[in-house]
């Protein structure tokens, strides 16, 4: 089903999944219009697409103008791949991610990872702005991500549900290290260099569906059951990713603190998320760089 927005109706039409030539259209499309050839792709979170901004001799493509492709809602997600390159290694970034809370199917929301991936991307660095729920978790920490909880998949939904196209990858996919250990090891290794490791903590993300925000007692829940940061995101684009091979490695930026208290009135709020990742996106943009730099000489798969 897909949900197709008219200024006065949303009305849901039959759709079946991007064909693997659809997708092939769209990663022609941008090799054809870029010189560069990049085997790291980017997905930057809410806020943080200002790392694209970095990108030396840079090609820019609007959502709207690839063809087959979904057009970005959400601000802070500004809804164009940039192809350049980051200490003269090429890349490609997608400024704005789809999500599902938009109205967009799983399968839909990571159609550009396959993309990545028909362009010749091997590995993939995911960013996100994400809630804390670890009580010890402060607002500006950077979260590397050890491992997910996939609750969509509990309710029976998955990016990689219909026919299975061996093409991209097997039928059953095993997702234990699915975030990459020895990526991880090394991006705490440059956290220290950086002198930044006061505020790096390593834990378990889990995305709901949004768009709303979590009641206390979904929080209290969340804790229970040892998740660390909450979003609406990434982990769908995980298993698109591992479903092809690719090399994973993520970061999430805490934003907020979610509340586990009736009596506390703090409200999160997309505007404060925004803003935090704004103050802190020097630390992002810079581990993220070097994260790049290290994907970059890593020959491993
Ligand atoms: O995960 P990203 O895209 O960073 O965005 C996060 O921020 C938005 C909520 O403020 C949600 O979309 C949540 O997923
Ligand atoms: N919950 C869900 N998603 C989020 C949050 C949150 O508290 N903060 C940023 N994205």
């Amino acid at each position: 089903m897909r949900v197709e927005r008219t200024t006065e109706q949303t009305v849901p039409k039959e759709e079946t999944v991007y064909t693997y030539d659809e997708l092939k259209q769209c990663s022609n499309y941008l090799l054809e219009r870029t010189q560069l050839r990049p085997k790291i792709g980017i997905i930057c979170g809410s806020g943080l697409g200002g790392f694209a901004d970095q990108l030396s001799d840079q090609d820019v493509f609007p959502y709207t103008d690839i063809p087959n492709f979904p057009t970005s809602t959400v601000e802070g997600h500004a809804g164009c791949m940039v192809i350049g390159k980051l200490s003269s290694i090429p890349v490609v970034c997608m400024k704005g991610r789809f999500h599902h809370y938009e109205g967009y199917p799983l399968w839909k929301c990571t159609m550009a990872v396959r993309v990545m991936k028909l362009m010749g991307v091997e590995k993939l660095l995911l960013t996100n702005a994400a809630g804390g729920v670890n009580s010890e978790y402060n607002i500006g920490d950077i979260m590397i991500i050890k491992d997910h909880m996939n609750f969509q998949g509990f309710g029976g939904n998955s990016p990689l549900f219909g026919v299975n196209d061996e093409r991209f990858g097997p039928r059953f996919l095993a997702m234990n290290n699915a975030y990459d250990r020895d990526l991880r090891k090394k991006a705490k290794a440059i956290a220290t260099e950086m002198k930044i490791e006061n505020v790096i903590r390593e834990g378990i993300y889990v995305m709901l569906g949004g768009p709303t925000y979590e009641t206390v007692a979904e929080t209290r829940m969340l804790q229970m059951l040892g998740v660390d940061a909450v979003g609406m995101s990434t982990v769908q684009e995980v298993i698109v990713a591992r479903h092809c091979n690719m090399k994973v490695f993520a970061l999430s930026l805490i934003t907020n603190k979610c509340v586990t208290e009736y009596e506390n009135d703090d409200m999160a709020n997309h505007a404060e998320v925004i803003a935090v990742a704004n103050n802190r996106k020097s630390e992002m943009e810079e581990l993220s760089r070097r994260i790049v730099i290290t994907m970059n000489a890593d020959n491993t798969n």
